[in-house]
């Protein structure tokens, strides 16, 4: 199975306004796509509709040639979605999330790779922290390390580089541009410029 999404005729109405419409996106193998577009243009709604979390909305969705109704299952079991917000424990430690997070998706992982994703995304020393008492940025890269956890190919970030320093927006770019080159697929909203790459597709919602 080709491990490529595809929206065919999206669209979603919030309050009798539509954010997009007829909208065709695609992405795959090797590929990054950006969402972009102003605030409330319905960029987290469509990372939603694309993620399987929000399925009241115009038009179809295909995973590996498939219609959605018939790949969820394959789909969801080869994503990660990373939300607008964290989504970390305030109450557990780094380690204690990322054990949690690798349970609730079936995943054992060992204790030695948690260590090393957390030394790697800049928690070396705060492993056994409450993460409520860590800084706003280090609780996002709490929940970026699950992506050096991962080994699933389609990851829907929303707005990754939120409260991350400027070396480790340098770090996370590169190691989105690794995934893609490994043959991963990413799609992502930021309001952060990226560097240019081959793989980068835009799509732009609230432009009429
Ligand atoms: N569950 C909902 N019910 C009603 N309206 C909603 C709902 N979710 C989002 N909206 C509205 O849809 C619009 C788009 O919201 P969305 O969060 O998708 O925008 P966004 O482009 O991600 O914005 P931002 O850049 O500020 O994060 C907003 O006006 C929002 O109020």
């Amino acid at each position: 199975m080709t491990f490529r999404l595809e929206g065919r005729g999206l669209g979603c109405e919030r309050d009798d306004r539509w954010l997009f419409a007829n909208l065709d996106l695609t992405v795959g193998p090797g590929e990054m796509l950006r969402v972009e577009g102003p605030n409330g243009s319905g960029k987290t709604t469509l990372l939603k509709i694309l993620s399987g979390q929000l399925t009241e909305h115009d038009g179809e969705l295909r995973w590996g040639g498939q219609p959605m109704r018939r790949s969820r299952t394959t789909f969801l079991a080869n994503l990660l979605y990373l939300g607008h917000a964290p989504g970390v424990k305030a109450a557990l430690s780094p380690l204690e999330n990322l054990a949690w997070y690798q349970a609730l998706n079936g995943e054992r992982g060992s204790e030695s790779a948690r260590m090393t994703a957390l030394d790697e995304i800049g928690l070396c020393g705060f492993e056994d922290v409450p993460v409520g008492q860590l800084s706003a940025g280090q609780q996002r890269r709490v929940a970026l390390a699950r992506m050096l956890l991962s080994p699933r190919p389609l990851w829907v970030l929303d707005e990754p580089f939120t409260a991350i320093d400027r070396q480790g927006v340098a770090a996370l770019e590169t190691r989105l541009q690794a995934h893609v080159v490994r043959g991963g697929s990413v799609i992502l909203t930021t309001h952060h410029e990226l560097a240019p790459m081959a793989a980068l597709r835009r799509v732009a919602l609230g432009v009429s």
